[in-house]
């Protein structure tokens, strides 16, 4: 047990999938998990241990935003040994071209601070996933026929932005969306030598304003879990 995560050692798999929503963790682990168990759930964080063809696998919550992600991500690699780790979470499309319900395999996640910000000093470290994941996620999706844009996407600080100038400079660099956590789990999986990688599904648009209701953002994600679980065996 961890100051933050309650569950038992050996009760997390090395493959970790992570929702920001613990609901998700929940949805996902019983829509796809077989003989699904209840890991953690300190603090209202669940987490679920099952098997997907016969590999251990375990879905944990996040939390919303880098701070949190980092804590859970922390005590999973260190206390718990996870060796694989995939984001599977909602992000904003920034492009014309990137529709709400798209997938977007990120490549790269640029951002403004992380909270590993403090040892990289003047160093613009660039936070990039995993090749072998990247290459089998983009080969899962392109097999599912679900559409799929792989590249950049911008790691926030907050959700409520107030930045519009900075979003319209994303947008021209080719950004494909926005969500808050990627960039510390790319950083923290490269200081440990672990494999990951971040897949979301778009469920709103920056330019549009379209927006799914919170319901679809916690169940309906299932395409982009298959990726992930392809992805990760
Ligand atoms: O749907 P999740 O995985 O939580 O991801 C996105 O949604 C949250 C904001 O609504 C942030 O955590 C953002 O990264
Ligand atoms: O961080 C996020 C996630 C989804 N949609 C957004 O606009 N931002």
């Amino acid at each position: 047990m961890t100051v933050h995560i309650g569950a038992e050692p050996g009760d997390i798999a090395e493959t970790v999938l992570l929702p920001g929503d613990p609901y998700r963790a929940r949805w996902a682990a019983q829509t796809f998990l077989d003989a699904p168990r209840l890991v953690n759930e300190v603090r209202g964080m669940l987490a679920y241990t099952g098997t997907w063809k016969g590999n251990p696998v375990t879905i944990h919550g996040t939390g919303m935003g880098m701070p949190s992600l980092s804590i859970y991500v922390n005590e999973l690699i260190r206390d718990y040994g996870a060796k694989t780790l995939i984001r599977i979470g909602s992000c904003g499309g920034m492009q014309d071209s990137v529709k709400v319900r798209d997938i977007v395999i990120a490549m790269t996640a640029s951002t403004l601070s992380t909270p590993s910000r403090g040892i990289f000093r003047e160093l613009n470290f660039a936070p990039c996933a995993d090749w072998t994941l990247l290459r089998a996620a983009a080969r899962a999706a392109e097999a599912s026929g679900v559409a799929t844009h792989v590249g950049g996407i911008y790691s926030s600080d907050v959700f409520y932005d107030e930045r519009p100038d900075l979003t319209e400079q994303m947008t021209r660099h080719g950004i494909l969306g926005v969500e808050m956590e990627a960039a510390e789990l790319y950083t923290l999986a490269a200081r440990h030598n672990r494999r990951a990688l971040a897949i979301l599904t778009v469920s709103d648009h920056l330019l549009s304003g379209e927006a799914l209701p919170s319901e679809d953002r916690e169940r309906s994600f299932g395409e982009m879990v298959r990726i992930a679980l392809e992805a990760a065996f």
